[in-house]
């Protein structure tokens, strides 16, 4: 089985660690700069708890060099992936699968979702539709994932917490292609459920990020000051009603009330947002994917979002201002 990981930053890093370790797979990685550099000469480096590995690994700074194969996993950050499509064309055959690895809403989302929005593109993670027309829906295994890591040094990935990644076909099938992909995961140490309904998974992370993280990059405060705060903690419950409208009528079941899932964010204590981490590193934030879609499916789906439309207006411009936003 032929798999590359294109973007081998935490996440992307972790997955290619792990597989690499496991040595069950013929795998390469996409990377650039010191990080691939880094990897060419001592492989991918591991810190998982108190032991650390360096996985020999495949990489190349250009698709070319690789060629076709059966997986590929995009693990860039979802403002990333429009940029680099000319990049990852080598890596397409007739029967390549995609695995996409990012938060928020994926560009896919409508493929195979049924009613009355089937095949929209949504503008905010997919401006014209490019993504859609030049990867194409019908390779795509979706994911969420839930592993915490960090790029602590080029070529040196520091694993923090969780070892599941949920997979799942749009349509919901249990095919070949995805139980495979399972099977070497799970090989390699890591939890690789195939889901039935895997866009309700992805709405129940979502439903975290579209709130905490962009009030977080506001705040400056961590989850658990977060939820602390009854003001802070109000406008995020606010946001996520509004989002629960919008996902229940697309058909999403929300299997948790929303006040277990503030708890629940709470109780990760006092961890700063991955929106929060970007504004203070300087990194463009994720907003399209975790805020603006998620606009763009209440307009979509006739659904009022204003907590949500506030909370955008001002995230956005905190990152504008800061040199943060990287628009699609
Ligand atoms: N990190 C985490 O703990 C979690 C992350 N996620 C999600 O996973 C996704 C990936 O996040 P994360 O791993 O943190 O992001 P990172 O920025 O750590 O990794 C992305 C990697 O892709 C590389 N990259 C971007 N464009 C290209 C290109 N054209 N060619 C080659 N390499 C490229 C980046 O390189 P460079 O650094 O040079 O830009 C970077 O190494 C995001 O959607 C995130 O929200 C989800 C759960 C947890
Ligand atoms: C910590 C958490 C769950 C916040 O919602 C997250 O996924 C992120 O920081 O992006």
């Amino acid at each position: 089985m032929r798999v590359t990981v294109f973007g081998a930053g935490a996440i992307g890093g972790y997955l290619a660690a792990k597989l690499a370790a496991a040595g069950t797979v013929d795998l390469s990685v996409v990377a650039r700069g010191a990080h691939l550099e880094a990897i060419k000469a001592d492989g991918l480096r591991l810190i998982e708890g108190e032991s650390e590995i360096a996985a020999p690994v495949r990489a190349a700074a250009r698709a070319e060099e690789l060629g076709v194969q059966d997986y590929v996993v995009l693990a860039l950050k979802a403002h990333s992936l429009a940029p680099a499509l000319d990049q990852i064309a080598p890596l397409l055959g007739p029967e390549t699968a995609v695995v996409t690895m990012q938060n928020g809403v994926p560009w896919w989302y409508f493929h195979k979702a049924g009613g009355a929005l089937e095949g929209t593109r949504i503008q905010a993670v997919d401006p014209g539709g490019t993504i859609w027309q030049r990867i194409g829906p019908q390779r795509v295994i979706g994911s969420v994932v839930y592993p915490a890591a960090e790029v602590d040094a080029p070529g040196l990935i520091r694993h923090v917490e969780g070892t599941r990644f949920s997979l799942g076909e749009p349509s919901g099938e249990k095919s070949e292609r995805v139980t495979a992909l399972a099977r070497e995961m799970v090989k390699a140490g890591l939890q690789a459920p195939v889901r039935e309904d895997i866009r309700s998974e992805i709405w129940i992370k979502l439903w975290g990020n579209l709130s905490f993280n962009p009030i977080s990059a506001l705040t400056g405060s961590t989850l658990a000051a977060i939820v602390a705060d009854e003001g802070t903690r109000t406008l995020a419950r606010a946001m996520m009603l509004e989002a629960q409208a919008i996902g229940e009528s697309l058909g999403v079941r929300f299997p948790i009330p929303v006040d277990k899932r503030i708890k629940g964010a709470g109780d990760v204590g006092e961890h700063k947002t991955s929106m929060l981490q970007d504004l203070e590193r300087g990194r463009p934030m994720e907003i399209d994917a975790l805020v603006s879609a998620v606009q763009e499916l209440g307009r979509l789906t006739g659904k009022p979002t204003p907590a949500i439309d506030s909370v955008l207006a001002l995230v956005r411009r905190l990152a504008i201002e800061r040199g943060c936003y990287a628009p699609l």
